[in-house]
């Protein structure tokens, strides 16, 4: 199967610190891949470059036509980027949150499809009430409840520790989600501190010790 996104020789250099180097990894259709390392060892910063936001990185990416826009470029209509602080205001409501991050992801909605999103992460009930007053966990899951509007052209999630300040129940829902997708044909690529089981999961591992604990397995 042809890689959507072929990755080589990635280089990350922070403050005259090397994050990672020479880092090869790919992305295809159907893919659930988790990026590991320790704190500082620039996950978000690789996965701030594959989402296009960011200038740490170095290196090649060749990206597929299925993947394309034009001139090897990744087709950022395609991707769903979701970072780690959940990106709310809390001057707006559950409700308008949930459009306003649909719309600024380019997803496609009505009120009936952010109901039934904002449903799936069990925030029906406070369609209305204002994000001050909301816990870390039902923040997180506004920002989650885009995963459950219709993902139309998207083919790849980018998940910034998806899974914090979420409880057991919400945890498993969103490992459910997350299969479901790449079993449709999408890919996902996550940082998560959460021993996320699944058994086609594979690594991009970044080391800051030493290149040689620099690896990617399963590709
Ligand atoms: N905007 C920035 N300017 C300069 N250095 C930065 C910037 N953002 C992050 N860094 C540095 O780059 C390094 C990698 O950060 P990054 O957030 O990618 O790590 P991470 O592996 O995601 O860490 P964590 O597990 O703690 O979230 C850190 O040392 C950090 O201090």
């Amino acid at each position: 199967m042809t890689s959507w996104i072929q990755a080589n020789n990635l280089t990350s250099i922070r403050q005259n610190r090397t994050l990672f180097a020479q880092l090869d990894f790919s992305i295809s259709a159907k893919d659930l891949i988790q990026i590991k390392g320790v704190n500082g060892a620039g996950k978000s910063t690789l996965m701030r470059y594959l989402a296009g936001v960011g200038q740490a990185v170095e290196g090649d990416l060749k990206i597929s036509e299925a993947f394309a826009l034009y001139d090897g470029q990744i087709d950022r209509a395609k991707v769903l980027y979701l970072g780690h602080l959940p990106a709310i205001s809390t001057r707006l409501t559950v409700l308008e949150n949930l459009r306003f991050l649909a719309q600024k992801s380019g997803l496609p909605y009505d009120d009936a499809s952010l109901f039934a999103a904002l449903k799936h992460v069990d925030l029906i009930k406070f369609l209305d009430q204002s994000a001050l007053a909301l816990s870390a966990g039902q923040k997180r899951r506004i920002g989650l409840a885009r995963l459950y509007l219709e993902q139309r052209n998207i083919k790849l999630w980018l998940l910034d520790e998806p899974f914090t300040a979420l409880d057991l129940q919400g945890v498993a829902k969103l490992e459910l989600r997350i299969d479901e997708f790449t079993k449709q044909g999408g890919a996902v690529v996550l940082i998560t501190h959460h021993q996320f089981e699944h058994p086609d999961l594979k690594t991009i591992m970044l080391g800051h010790q030493s290149q040689e604990t620099m690896y990617v397995d399963d590709i």
